[in-house]
């Protein structure tokens, strides 16, 4: 991590805020800090995560301003309105300055047990796959099953993620069950096209299949059927819809397969 981007954005932000790197991927640098962006000290029992999208010396500054006030923007409004449906678990924004490229937003998630990491999908199905653990506990069954009811209800509502991943559903260890919340909407749309839906599924099958191939069979089967729950709970329409994506997911799958073939 670029000690130029540490400074740059702590220069925005004041001394008062600590910032700690979590990660860096292509678009943004990705923080968590103890400090509340606007209350007064004495609120640092909670954890907030700062994601910011610093300035790109490639692009003409005033592309650049734009792009990142959009992107920034997009992001924070989506996330908002996300926060808003019931059942659909999401961070909770916290404060969004698109001129400087930030958003906050709650800290999910969890350090898992025996070094596993970081509590996403993805170590989390490392630690059940585990020698001394089954890899089909009900406890997976559940929770993959929660993860497709999260995924329906965000298509459902007539949203698509756009990058969904392992990685990006983080888990929260509630009252002693995992419940499943979806993060990084930076590609995320508003969108009720089958294609983008069939997508979503289609990366988050090949993310299983890549990371978990053993297993991936029955995890992407118990996934399915907790997306599927939630179209068959709104009766005819939803069935007929849900027909309509997964026909759709079974083209990606084709066309993903040909790719593959062909290289
Ligand atoms: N609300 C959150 N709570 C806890 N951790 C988070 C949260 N948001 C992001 N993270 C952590 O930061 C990482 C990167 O965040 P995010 O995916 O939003 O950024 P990104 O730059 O779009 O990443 P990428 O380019 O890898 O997709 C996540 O994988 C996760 O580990």
């Amino acid at each position: 991590m670029s000690k130029e981007i540490v400074d740059k954005a702590s220069a925005v932000l004041g001394p008062r805020i600590e910032l700690k790197t979590i990660a860096q991927g292509a678009e943004a640098v990705v923080f968590s800090t103890r400090v509340h962006p606007y209350l007064p000290s004495g609120h640092e029992d909670k954890k907030y995560i700062v994601k910011y999208r610093p300035p790109k010396r490639y692009r003409h500054p005033s592309i650049d301003q734009a792009l990142t006030k959009r992107r920034t923007l997009g992001e924070s409004r989506l996330l908002a309105k996300l926060y808003l449906l019931e059942g659909l678990n999401v961070p909770k924004i916290i404060a969004c300055d698109a001129y400087n490229g930030f958003i906050w937003e709650e800290f999910l998630g969890e350090e898992l047990p025996e070094g596993y990491g970081f509590s996403n999908l993805k170590n989390f199905l490392w630690m059940y796959s585990a020698k001394d653990r089954n890899p089909h506990d009900d406890v997976v069954k559940r929770t993959l099953i929660r993860v497709g009811q999260q995924i329906g209800l965000l298509h459902w509502n007539g949203y698509c993620h756009g990058d969904l991943t392992s990685s990006n559903i983080v888990l929260e260890n509630v009252e002693g069950s995992w419940q499943p919340y979806l993060i990084d909407f930076g590609l995320g749309s508003i969108s009720d096209s089958v294609e983008d839906k069939g997508v979503d599924l289609y990366v988050l099958e090949r993310a299983i299949l890549s990371t978990h191939s053993s297993y991936a069979d029955q995890y992407n089967a118990w996934l399915l059927k907790g997306f599927s729950d939630i179209y068959k709970g709104h009766g005819k329409i939803g069935q007929a819809k849900l027909k309509e994506v997964l026909s759709r997911f079974n083209e990606v799958r084709l066309r993903g397969r040909k790719r593959s073939m062909i290289g």
